[in-house]
């Protein structure tokens, strides 16, 4: 029999590429074929014919296919919840200052040393779990809540696990400049990342670095990124996060793959991040969470042509969120861009900021059979009504891992 599975009767197709920039391709009437794990082609729906040998042939009633959301900045392995800290920032503290008295990440960072690598790996699967239900297939997870060898390892092994346990592309990402440890200075904390970036070849995939006031410099991101460089990691980088530091402009010059928050980046920044062919990666659910009310310029990316790209930023101090549906329409609403321009920042911008656009995120035959079957003929609702899941069935490999009648695949 062949491993060949037909889903006919497709209302809406939604692919994204370099050509659909900087929205989506929407196919109508059409049928999406998938042949051992990945898209073989898309036909007319009226093309397929009733005498070729699927395995199986899925009738979709009309329904919109999306590509599978890449959520590609998550701190999803952590120990512990911060929901006083989030009172205290609703009574009027800021994030930064909480960081300063030891707390935010810090916090943190304690949960996540005393956990062991068996309660991380728990409820780290049990948060990708919910994430899938949700839509996405692909995720990069960065460490950083340990500060210290043994910790920051801990984290990075559990990513390990978690990408062979659910079958999924899971980027990881060492972030070790996260935060200072109390007590620490921060040039002999700088010299124990840069000492310390070696040992990380082959457990994880770039380095990153949190480049803010009263955090790490733009020298400290230049000095951690040639050595991370020359060690071939990808580089990957929080700024503009709180203030404007320069760290994008740094970081586009040295070739980051994303520069990640950008509230407050500027036109010069946005040019260099143009020049470098550097993804934008920004997370309105973290503005929205953190109170801010300074919005990245989103148009001005548009108009540079710099590549967007949308995330969650998962973590328990700035944004717990699993669902990218959620930024996806935040990021519609708040940035006045199209339902296409964020979809396919949610996907293939993601994907892109990864490294890997070619792989998944786009729904092109060759690809990755990465897709979610929505429960509505018209992917623009998900920015149109407010806090529904449109995911009725979620395909990771052409595999259906949750949705439908049977019990999930994992
Ligand atoms: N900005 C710094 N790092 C994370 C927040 C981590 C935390 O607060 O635990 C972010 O991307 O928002
Ligand atoms: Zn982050």
């Amino acid at each position: 029999m062949t491993e060949t599975l037909c889903f006919r009767n497709i209302g809406q197709l939604i692919q994204a590429d370099a050509t659909s920039q900087p929205g989506v391709r929407v196919r109508r009437n059409c049928a999406l074929v998938v042949k051992k794990g990945h898209i073989e082609k898309i036909l007319k729906d009226s093309e397929v014919k009733a005498s070729a040998k699927y395995k199986k042939v899925i009738d979709v009633n009309g329904c919109a296919v999306v590509p599978g959301f890449v959520d590609c900045h998550t701190h999803l392995v952590y120990g512990g919840e911060r929901k006083d800290e989030m009172v205290d920032r609703m009574s009027g503290v800021s994030y930064l200052e909480i960081l300063s008295k030891g707390g935010g990440i810090h916090d943190t960072v304690r949960a996540t040393r005393q956990a062991t690598e068996a309660t991380l790996f728990d409820q780290a699967k049990a948060r990708m779990k919910r994430m899938m239900a949700l839509g996405t297939t692909a995720f990069e997870i960065k460490s950083g809540y340990g500060l210290d060898l043994d910790t920051e390892t801990k984290m990075l092994r559990v990513g390990q696990r978690l990408r062979k346990a659910l079958k999924a592309p899971v980027t990881l990402t060492y972030l070790g400049a996260h935060a200072i440890p109390p007590e620490v200075k921060r040039k002999s904390y700088v010299e124990f990342v840069l000492e310390s970036l070696p040992k990380f070849r082959g457990l994880a995939d770039g380095v990153d670095i949190f480049c803010e006031k009263n955090v790490f410099t733009v020298a400290d991101l230049r000095l951690i990124f040639l050595q991370a460089k020359l060690l071939g990691f990808d580089l990957r980088a929080h700024v503009e996060e709180l203030s404007h530091q320069g760290g994008s402009y740094e970081a586009a010059r040295l070739g980051a793959l994303s520069c990640d928050h950008l509230e407050h980046a500027t036109p010069k920044d946005i040019q260099a991040m143009h020049a470098a062919g550097t993804v934008a990666v920004l997370m309105p659910g973290v503005t929205l969470f953190l109170g801010g009310t300074k919005q990245p310029l989103v148009h001005s990316m548009l108009d540079a042509r710099v590549t967007l790209a949308l995330a969650t930023d998962c973590n328990p101090g700035s944004c717990p969120t699993y669902n990218m549906q959620t930024v996806i329409y935040l990021a519609a609403n708040l940035y006045r861009i199209t339902p296409g321009q964020a979809l396919a920042a949610a996907t293939y911008g993601a994907a892109k900021a990864l490294g890997h656009h070619r792989l998944y995120g786009g729904l092109l035959p060759g690809q990755r059979a990465d897709f979610n079957i929505l429960k509505t003929g018209d992917y623009r609702d998900l920015v149109y009504y407010f806090g529904e899941n449109f995911i009725d069935q979620t395909y990771l490999g052409g595999k259906r891992v949750t949705g439908g009648k049977e019990p999930a695949g994992f």
